[in-house]
């Protein structure tokens, strides 16, 4: 059975609490936009639980990264704990971002992705190849090669989702072809099938992430394999994020 999808908002370093207002207008038509569909928005740390009460239980709310240790002298980290205490379900683990600003490798990803089980969240692990990889041949590899080091061993379809976000797409305008989304996304779940087995890959979402909007959701989620989306610009905005959620087909009962 295919999963039930998740669109998901990654707000980024952007956000201040005068746009709970947004917040408030997602939440005013999550329930009908988001039905047979779970919704989730990673604000700031900042906002996090001033989010939760905005969106008042009507859409998750999660991290955008977290530490592998659960407390210490690590200033400025954040604890997969510390997301949980204050209402997340989510964290956003090896953003491409993150890789790239603070030298993330596949190791540091999958122990956060640990740390984010060990705190019981689920941990949306991302992965994606840069341009000149893509250019080259070898998004394949690169894709291979970042999910087995990037995800533990003791996977389920609760605790994981995979986030696929190539690099060239995130906040260009730009997205693959609707052909290289189904090449990639068949191959994820044909590489999580070989290592976890059919039924647990079957269940895990696997996330499309770059430069998705309104205008483009429909054909994007529709794709073999696509069972969601990660939207970064187009999430601050709650009548694009909403727009989107609408576009996300629903499971037939
Ligand atoms: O996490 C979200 C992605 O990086 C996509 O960002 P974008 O929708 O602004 O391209």
């Amino acid at each position: 059975m295919k999963p039930r999808p998740l669109i998901a908002g990654n707000w980024k370093m952007n956000g201040l609490l005068r746009q709970l207002s947004e917040l408030e207008k997602i939440a005013a038509e999550a329930l009908e936009a988001g039905e047979g569909k779970d919704l989730l928005i990673c604000p700031p740390a900042t906002m996090l639980s001033a989010s939760g009460g905005a969106l008042f239980g009507k859409v998750a709310i999660g991290g955008q990264d977290c530490h592998a240790e659960a407390s210490g002298a690590h200033t400025g980290d954040i604890a997969a704990e510390m997301l949980a205490d204050v209402g997340a379900t989510y964290v956003i683990v090896g953003h491409s971002e993150r890789r790239a600003d603070h030298d993330e490798s596949d190791a540091d990803v999958s122990a956060k992705a640990t740390a984010a089980w060990r705190a019981g969240l689920t941990a949306i692990v991302c992965i994606g190849e840069t341009e000149a990889e893509r250019q080259a041949g070898k998004t394949l590899d690169i894709l291979g090669g970042q999910l087995a080091g990037s995800l533990p061993d003791d996977v389920t379809e609760k605790n994981t989702v995979v986030a696929y976000e190539p690099v060239w797409a995130i906040g260009t305008g730009r997205t693959p072809t609707l052909d290289d989304v189904k090449e990639v996304h068949d191959f994820l779940r044909a590489q999580l099938s070989d290592r976890f087995g059919a039924d647990v890959a079957g269940g895990i979402r696997l996330l499309y992430g770059g430069s998705v909007k309104p205008s483009n959701a429909t054909e994007l989620l529709a794709v073999d394999n696509v069972d969601g989306a990660l939207i970064g610009g187009a999430s601050l905005k709650a009548e694009d994020f909403i727009a989107i959620c609408r576009a996300c087909p629903t499971l037939e009962a």
